[in-house]
């Protein structure tokens, strides 16, 4: 039988703790880096991130954008960046925040989650801005093949936080609709397949998000490092669910420069242990 992406999720969790490595080749990054303002550069910037990244984390998550950008090279470099991840046994969530009508989202799903495809991905994020209904063929074809999504509900950046935290019609929250909507069929003792992303820079309540709707959701935070969350927000924003959390830094990683990258990891990664006491 297959292994759920929330039982893979946990082991690493447990074996690497909560810091996961964004792989956001910049443009101002590849300068510094040293690399070509092309696809030969996102593709060695990938997989020196990559390289760096395993043994030291469990979890990195490329941002298809920055590899977008140079068209079907740069979809070849993400092709190799991913092979070359999961061969090093990182899990790989794809940061190309997906999501449409349900029929086009098969789509989708063939495209980063179905084992075998050239994008083949541990997990998705997923904007549920056409309704989570609309995601359902994602999550279940999700579950399925072992792999995960995390679908927007909280996001770290200032721009969102009207829309998301607007009331809805029963008197609660968009984002905590979101949860429910999407956590619905996953309940269970253990982590699920379907996560969700909470912003390490918001305060939960004024979502609705309470620990009660996300015992058993893996959440993917953003917003740790360069957008001005520290190690100590783990358990100061997600308290009793810090140990499902994945902390999510690019920028205040990939800055170390290829010579420093490494270490940096490491000591970043220590510091998130720390903090949850391990
Ligand atoms: O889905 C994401 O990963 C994401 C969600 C969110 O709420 N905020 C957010 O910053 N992100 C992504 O997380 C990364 C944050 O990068 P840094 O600010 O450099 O750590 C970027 O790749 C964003 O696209």
């Amino acid at each position: 039988m297959t292994e759920s992406f929330g039982a893979r999720l946990r082991a690493a969790l447990d074996e690497h703790g909560p810091l996961c490595v964004g792989i956001d080749p910049h443009a101002s990054l590849l300068d510094t880096w040293g690399l070509g303002q092309d696809a030969v550069g996102v593709r060695e910037f990938g997989l020196r991130v990559v390289d760096a990244a395993a043994g030291r984390v469990g979890v990195v998550k490329p941002q298809v954008s920055f590899f977008e950008r140079f068209g079907s090279r740069g979809f070849a470099a993400l092709e190799d960046v991913f092979a070359a991840a999961r061969a090093a046994g990182l899990l790989v969530v794809a940061d190309a925040k997906r999501g449409d009508i349900g029929s086009t989202n098969e789509g989708y799903a063939d495209a980063w989650i179905e084992p075998g495809s050239p994008l083949e991905a541990d997990a998705v994020t997923l904007s549920p801005y056409l309704g989570v209904g609309a995601l359902d063929v994602v999550l279940t074809r999700a579950r399925a093949a072992g792999k995960g999504v995390f679908v927007l509900a909280a996001t770290s950046n200032p721009e969102a936080a009207a829309l998301q935290s607007a009331t809805t019609s029963d008197g609660g929250h968009v984002a905590a609709m979101v949860a429910r909507q999407a956590t619905a069929a996953d309940a269970g003792d253990a982590l699920g397949a379907i996560g969700l992303v909470i912003g390490a820079t918001v305060d939960r309540a004024a979502f609705g998000l309470d620990d009660d709707l996300l015992r058993t959701v893996p959440v993917l935070a953003p917003g740790f490092g360069a957008q001005g969350a520290t190690p100590d927000d783990l358990t100061t924003r997600f308290g009793t669910i810090a140990r499902n959390v994945l902390a999510s830094e690019s920028r205040s990683i990939l800055r170390a420069g290829p010579d420093g990258i490494a270490v940096r990891m490491e000591e970043t990664a220590r510091r998130y242990q720390e903090v949850l006491g391990a």
